[in-house]
């Protein structure tokens, strides 16, 4: 089954930045996620990289007006199921294999799976992926590196996560095979965990308003 591309891109186009987050304290969630809200992210990743990430994820779901919230990190049809379950309104992998596409053959949450080589892009091109995550995109290669890509793999529109920050989003969002950044320097785990949700709406209000 193909990618649902108009799902994903309401996702992808809902900001130029999706913030990616690792929540330790599910209480701290909702207040974390309205600020991202106020400050113009309405797309958030909550990475399952923590105990309570999907408490965290169903607490956002259901209390966040105007949230669209999603998982990260999702490596297996297990970990797809659960978060859909939590009210996962999108899945976050860092890369792909055929297992995990099945498992999003099986949900019409939609999956925005990862790549960072050709070859990957064209796996994912093969079974009907086109909106991708470029990861870990200042590691693999940068923004040069994925501007090569975009005359051989026209198809394929990203979204370059893993050390992408305030001063290097312009570069990737300038690109025509790019559709928004991921991060985590909006909310980092130690503004979450200090609770500073006037830093993380201010910097949420700046990453709103990067232009390519
Ligand atoms: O675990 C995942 O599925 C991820 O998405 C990994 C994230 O892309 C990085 O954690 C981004 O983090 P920064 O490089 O700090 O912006």
């Amino acid at each position: 089954m193909a990618q649902d591309i108009e799902k994903i891109e309401k996702v992808m186009c809902a900001a130029p930045v999706i913030p990616v987050l690792v929540v330790e304290d599910p209480k701290k969630a909702v207040p974390m996620a309205e600020a991202l809200v106020r400050g113009g992210l309405p797309a958030i990743e909550i990475t399952l990289r923590t105990p309570h990430a999907l408490e965290a994820i169903n607490a956002v779901n259901e209390h966040v007006e105007g949230a669209i919230v999603g998982a990260g990190t999702v490596l297996d049809d297990r970990q797809y199921d659960a978060a859909v379950s939590a009210g996962a309104r999108f899945i976050v992998s860092p890369g792909a294999t055929e297992a995990l596409l099945d498992a999003a053959d099986q949900h019409s949450v939609p999956l925005l799976p990862g790549a960072a080589t050709a070859s990957e892009v064209m796996f994912l091109l093969e079974r009907g992926y086109q909106r991708l995550k470029f990861f870990p995109a200042e590691q693999a290669g940068g923004a040069s590196y994925l501007k090569s890509l975009s005359s051989p793999l026209a198809a394929a529109k990203f979204c370059p996560t893993g050390g992408v920050s305030l001063d290097k989003a312009p570069d990737y969002l300038k690109l025509p095979n790019v559709l928004c950044v991921g991060g985590s320097w909006i909310a980092d785990a130690k503004a979450i965990a200090e609770e500073d949700w006037s830093g993380i709406e201010e910097r949420a209000r700046a990453a709103a308003g990067i232009k390519g």
